[in-house]
């Protein structure tokens, strides 16, 4: 790039970068003049405020004049934040006010038009943008198109201009590094910069440099289904990051953080994408896993947890049965037994009251029956319910005349009169009265309890629901077609009856048991979700889906996968698209495919992808590295000796290293050799934990959508990988590399990498 254009370039930016200044001088004054506005307000607030309460029209003068008080300083208050969060932005911007520059002409317009894009916007004057947020419709064009003519969206339908130049910038503090004109998408030589960045152990915004795929994901308005495939590393978990942004900017006051949820991987990965939206100006969404989003309805039971759920190996009976329970046949099943308790079969607990029961279970059915068929069951349940409230109340006039009530207050001392008396001395005309005035209150205590079990539908057995749902499973899906026999079936029921008598559950039974409990409750969904995020949809199965798309039936739904990942590999993917398209409207459906792969230098994605059996489709970014190395030695001890040369090959170069092994077991392997010569390095065991500075060691489903500038595969030999289903989660291990590879094995290398050619590694 010229000189001159460099040096037109930084007059512009000192040029925009004085203006920020002097919004960020008179946007401190606004926020420091709210401050002190609002704390005056405070400290005034007993002298202004009239406190008279003598007269009725005196509390009326008083409480005008306290919400008046309340009502200016929330204002106060309003704009203080709102000038705090503008000054944030502005700061933002000082430092870095924009990376591109487009020059447009548009249609019917005279002239040409210039403008810089940035990480939020900025005008000097009402209607003159010095900065364009990078979510305004015509930022779009910057990511979207070449030169020449181009199309966007905006809210009011597609606008077209010509697109005469390109130009980007790297700033740093005020200053332009780099600038240069390109003609493509996004150039290269950008993202070849940011890609060559280290890992972090925080995940950062892509903003500068969205590629055209990932753009139509971030700005997709009109899809109820966005389904996103894309190979390891090409930018998802990057783009749906953006895309709430996006979202939220594009819908703003109509749309917060709170409606956007994102179901992730594991908590590791929580920790690992939540600076993203901060970073752009954005609050987070709600983030949670499928365990915690379950776990925490029945905090009773212990929910297999993700660890149980990688390791359990299964036998052939036990994977049908998975196979089964993870199917929307399932979930039609636990439908249709739900429909048939309108008419039968609810399982009730005696409420009980001083040991005998105040409503019995057959007293209880009597209820939950009599009304007619047309009652949905969760309208049956609540007149039920009132039903059931009403009987209590008028069962407290014949308990105040039991013979244990007389007893209770006859027996009252002198500290529970008064606390029955809520402190204030009470005057009654006879004794009589005052005992009714005692006796009521002793049995609206007593009565306490069944009021709170009523209330909160303890009367329900829902485990015996439950099992009995099991039981009639045979008679609602026909069990030969899944390949299981009646016995099959019901020793596996006996196996859930014995775990649930020891409040153990496995995931797929918590998702059945919930879906269950909430058509018997007729659960109020939650309708103010508006948009959900799915990540790393190959682990989930069509049942938990479709009971996400019945917990958030008005949210549109954004899932993001790759099937070449599904690590869980005694249970089965390949169904779950087909399923997945069965449950969402086909014209609302938009699928995008991401093949090419950014995260792994050219030589690691070529590697891993020919891990795969069809690993053709991935492309590699053309980002130039050493080629992965496999290194095979005769004993544990001496593979110990080699990953603790990689690792401090490794830290020479600035690289740092993640150690990944199959299984916790395996990880504890290579961290007690390590530590026993003398190397420091940090375990992750539990999901709980946060990544570390350092050298971590990870089990592979900890490593779930993490990456690392170095990856150390721990003992990738034939005994720990041999099975054909394990090629994707080998593949899942080695695509966490960007920069290096390294593959460690004992005795003998895993047969799963015997067909990729030995022009793409070395062996050492
Ligand atoms: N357009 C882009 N510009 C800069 N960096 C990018 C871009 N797209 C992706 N990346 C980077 O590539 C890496 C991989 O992205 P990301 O983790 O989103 O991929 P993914 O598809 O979710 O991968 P996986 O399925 O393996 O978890 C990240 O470091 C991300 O920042």
């Amino acid at each position: 790039m010229t000189d001159s254009i460099q040096k037109y370039e930084q007059k512009h930016l000192d040029g925009v970068i004085t203006k920020v200044q002097e919004a960020i001088a008179k946007s401190s004054k606004d926020a420091k003049k709210a401050e002190t506005d609002s704390k005056s307000i405070d400290k005034n607030f007993s002298n202004e405020v009239r406190i008279n309460t003598s007269t009725y029209s005196g509390m009326m003068d008083t409480a005008i004049s306290v919400r008046q008080q309340q009502q200016l300083l929330s204002e106060r208050q309003n704009s203080w934040q709102h000038a705090s969060q503008q000054l944030n932005v502005l700061k933002r911007l000082e430092k870095r006010p924009y990376f591109a520059r487009i020059d447009f002409h548009e249609a019917g317009e005279k002239s040409d038009e210039t403008i810089y894009i940035g990480l939020g916007s900025f005008s000097d004057t009402p209607d003159h943008f010095l900065i364009y947020d990078w979510r305004a419709p015509i930022s779009s064009v910057y990511y979207d198109g070449e030169l020449g003519n181009v199309s966007y969206e905006t809210p009011d339908g597609t606008q077209e201009v010509d697109v005469k130049l390109k130009r980007q910038f790297t700033i740093e503090d005020g200053k332009i590094v780099t600038v240069f004109d390109t003609n493509e998408t996004i150039g290269d030589q950008m993202l070849l910069k940011a890609l060559g960045n280290s890992s972090d152990t925080k995940m950062k915004s892509i903003v500068s440099t969205i590629q055209k795929e990932q753009n139509k994901i971030i700005r997709d308005t009109h899809s109820d289904l966005l389904f996103v495939q894309g190979a390891a590393g090409s930018g998802k978990t990057a783009a749906i990051l953006q895309r709430v942004a996006y979202l939220l900017y594009r819908y703003r006051g109509n749309l917060t953080a709170s409606q956007v949820i994102m179901f992730s991987p594991n908590q590791i990965f929580n920790d690992y994408v939540d600076q993203v939206l901060p970073e752009l100006g954005e609050h987070n969404m709600v983030q949670m896993t499928y365990y915690q989003f379950t776990k925490r309805r029945i905090p009773n039971m212990e929910v297999e947890t993700l660890q149980q759920r990688f390791e359990s190996r299964t036998d052939s009976v036990s994977k049908k049965i998975r196979t089964l329970e993870n199917s929307l046949v399932y979930f039609d099943a636990v439908t249709k037994y739900a429909e048939h308790l309108g008419s039968a079969d609810m399982k009730f607990r005696n409420l009980m009251f001083h040991d005998k029961p105040f409503a019995s279970q057959e007293k209880i059915q009597g209820i939950y029956y009599g009304y007619n068929e047309n009652y949905r069951l969760g309208n049956r349940l609540d007149a039920t319910k009132e039903a059931l409230l009403k009987s209590l109340n008028s069962r407290i006039g014949s308990e105040v005349r039991s013979k244990w009530a007389e007893q209770a207050v006859q027996s009252l001392n002198h500290e529970d009169l008064e606390k029955l008396y809520g402190g204030e001395p009470k005057e009654f005309d006879d004794s009589d009265k005052e005992f009714k005035f005692l006796a009521r209150k002793l049995v609206i205590q007593a009565l306490q309890p069944v009021r709170n079990a009523i209330v909160h539908n303890r009367f329900l057995n829902i485990n015996a629901q439950y099992v009995h749902f099991l039981r009639s499973v045979p008679h609602l899906i026909n069990l030969e077609k899944a390949g299981l026999t009646q016995a099959d079936w019901q020793t596996y029921v006996e196996e859930v009856v014995a775990s649930l008598k020891n409040h153990a559950i496995s995931l797929n039974n918590t998702s059945a048991y919930l879906y269950l409990y909430d058509l018997i409750v007729g659960k109020k969904d939650e309708r103010d979700m508006r948009y959900v995020f799915i990540d790393e949809i190959q682990d989930y199965t069509a049942f938990q889906l479709a009971y996400l798309k019945y917990n958030y039936p008005r949210a549109k739904f954004t899932l993001l996968g790759d099937l070449n990942q599904s690590i869980y590999s005694n249970e089965s993917t390949s169904t779950l698209l087909a399923e997945l398209s069965t449950m969402f409207d086909k014209e609302k459906t938009r699928v995008i495919q991401l093949e090419k792969s950014y995260r792994s230098t050219q030589q690691i994605t070529d590697f891993t992808k020919e891990i795969l059996k069809n690993g053709e489709a991935i492309e590699a970014f053309h980002r130039e590295g050493d080629l992965p190395v496999v290194s095979v030695k005769p004993s544990f001890d001496l593979a110990v000796k080699r990953v603790q040369a990689q690792m401090s090959q490794n830290q020479k170069d600035g690289e740092s290293t993640a150690i990944i092994g199959k299984s916790v077991a395996e990880c504890q392997k290579i961290t007690e050799g390590l530590r026993n010569q003398g190397e420091r390095v940090t375990l992750i065991k539990t999901e709980n934990q946060r990544l570390a500075e350092g050298v971590v060691v990870v089990p592979s489903y900890l490593a779930k959508g993490l990456e690392f500038d170095a990856v150390i595969v721990w003992d990738a030999s034939d005994a720990m990988y041999h099975d054909e289903d394990e090629r994707q989660l080998l593949y899942t291990i080695c695509s966490r590399a960007m920069h290096r590879l390294t593959i460690v094995a004992t005795e003998k290398m895993s047969r799963l990498l015997d067909r990729i050619d030995s022009s793409l590694y070395k062996l050492d």
